[in-house]
Parts: structure tokens; C-alpha cells; sequence
């Protein structure tokens, strides 16, 4: 059973998510956010390689298969490498939202140990919203969708400017990629529908 720290429990006057009119149809693969993201990114050898899926309304489920690049423990997941899952599948959300979020806090419970060769079956969805601070949950799952509870994290994400990455990001990596077509694109979209 999740603890749920009082920083993860929405307000009173927190309201129910609204599914973005242009959030990708149900069953739809969201894609990378950026090729180099350790969570989704293709060009990341040792990343997740974490694919997520658009559910109904505001959820998503998604599926990352440990190797042994993610060890910990000898044959076992490391908790971090699980950790960045959950903080990628609940950060996927927020596309479904089209808002540009953060994670904030981040709770994770892990409760089996998963084997490198393990897929985990994920699926997160937003619970909350209250202004700029969006409360989601997520679960991950093994030996398939239905399996047993391996992970659980509660999170709370809060929305920035697509400004937040370029004040803070290296300038190297901002050039780049403000120079992809597709990921500026994506950057307009942002501001275009907040
Ligand atoms: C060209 C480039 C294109 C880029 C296209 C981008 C695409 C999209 C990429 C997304 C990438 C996803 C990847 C996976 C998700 C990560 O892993 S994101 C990376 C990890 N997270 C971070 O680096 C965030 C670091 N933290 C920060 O920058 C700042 O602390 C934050 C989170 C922006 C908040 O700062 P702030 O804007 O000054 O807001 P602040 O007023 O402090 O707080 C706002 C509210 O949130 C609450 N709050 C803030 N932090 C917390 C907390 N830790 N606990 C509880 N409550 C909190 C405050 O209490 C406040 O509540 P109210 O008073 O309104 O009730």
C-alpha cells in the first residue's frame, strides 16, 4: 500500500483532468519527447527505451524491458533505473494534457524484486489537477499487464514554460534541439494550446 506523503494528496480545491482535445486516440504509441531522453529516447543505447501508449481520458499505459545495463544487484533491477519508469511514464501524461510539466515529488514503493529480462508493464494516470501542480499515480507490473504489483509511485508534477528547459538546459544540447524541426514543432504546440 502506497504511504502517500500530505504533499501528494490533492487539495480540496483540486479538479478532475481534462483529456486535451488534440491528445493522441487511445491505443496511440506517444513516441520520444527527445531522442536523447534517457526515459524514451532512441539514441540512448543504455536508456529505458520506455514506449508509452495513450489510454482513455488521462492515462497511458507503457512497457520497458530491464537489461542488464540496469542492474543494481546482481540480475536485479537497480531502484533508480525503476524509479526513472515511473517518473517517465507519469511525465508522459502531461503530453496527453498538452501541458509542459516537471516532476516535483516523486514516491516510489517497490514491492518485488525484477529481474534484468523482466518487461514492466505500466499504466499511470492523472488523478488531479489543481493550477499549475498535476497529482498522478502509476503502477508497474510483472509477468504480464495483469501480473503482480512490482512497483508504485505517486507523483506531483508542476507546470513550467517551455522556458524552464531553455534558461536551464546546456546550451550545447538547447541548440540541438531547437534545431530539430520536429521537436520545435512540438515546442510551439506547447505554447500555442496551454
Ligand atoms: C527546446 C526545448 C523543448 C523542450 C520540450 C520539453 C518537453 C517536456 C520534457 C519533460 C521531461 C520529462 C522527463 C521526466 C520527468 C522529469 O524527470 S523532469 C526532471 C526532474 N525535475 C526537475 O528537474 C524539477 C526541478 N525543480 C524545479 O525546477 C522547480 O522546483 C519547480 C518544480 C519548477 C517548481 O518551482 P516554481 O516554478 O518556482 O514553483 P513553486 O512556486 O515553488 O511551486 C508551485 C507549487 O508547487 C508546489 N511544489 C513545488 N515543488 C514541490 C515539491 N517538491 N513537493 C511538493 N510541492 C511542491 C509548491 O508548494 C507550490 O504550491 P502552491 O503554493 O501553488 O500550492
Amino acid at each position: 500500500m502506497s504511504g502517500g506523503s500530505a504533499a501528494l494528496q490533492p487539495p480540496a480545491d483540486a479538479v478532475k483532468p481534462v483529456r486535451h482535445a488534440d491528445a493522441p486516440a487511445p491505443g496511440e504509441l506517444l513516441g520520444a519527447h527527445y531522442s536523447q531522453c534517457f526515459g524514451c529516447g532512441g539514441e540512448q543505447p543504455h536508456g529505458l527505451h520506455l514506449e508509452a501508449r495513450a489510454g482513455e481520458g488521462v492515462s497511458l499505459t507503457a512497457e520497458f524491458t530491464v537489461q542488464s545495463a540496469h542492474q543494481g544487484a546482481p540480475g536485479l533491477a537497480h531502484g533508480g533505473v525503476l524509479t526513472t519508469a515511473l517518473d517517465e511514464t507519469l511525465g508522459s501524461l502531461n503530453w496527453l494534457l498538452r501541458t509542459v510539466a516537471v516532476t516535483g515529488r516523486l514516491e516510489t514503493d517497490f514491492a518485488r524484486p525484477v529481474p534484468v529480462g523482466t518487461t514492466l508493464y505500466l499504466s499511470a494516470e492523472v488523478t488531479a489537477v489543481a493550477g499549475r501542480k498535476i497529482y498522478s499515480s502509476a503502477v508497474g507490473r510483472i509477468d504480464g499487464p495483469d501480473g503482480p504489483v512490482a512497483v508504485r509511485a505517486d507523483a506531483l508534477f508542476i507546470e513550467v514554460k517551455v522556458d524552464h528547459f531553455i534558461d536551464h538546459g546546456r546550451q550545447e544540447e538547447i541548440r540541438a534541439a531547437m534545431n530539430d524541426p520536429d521537436q520545435i514543432r512540438r515546442a510551439r504546440a506547447f505554447e500555442v494550446n496551454p
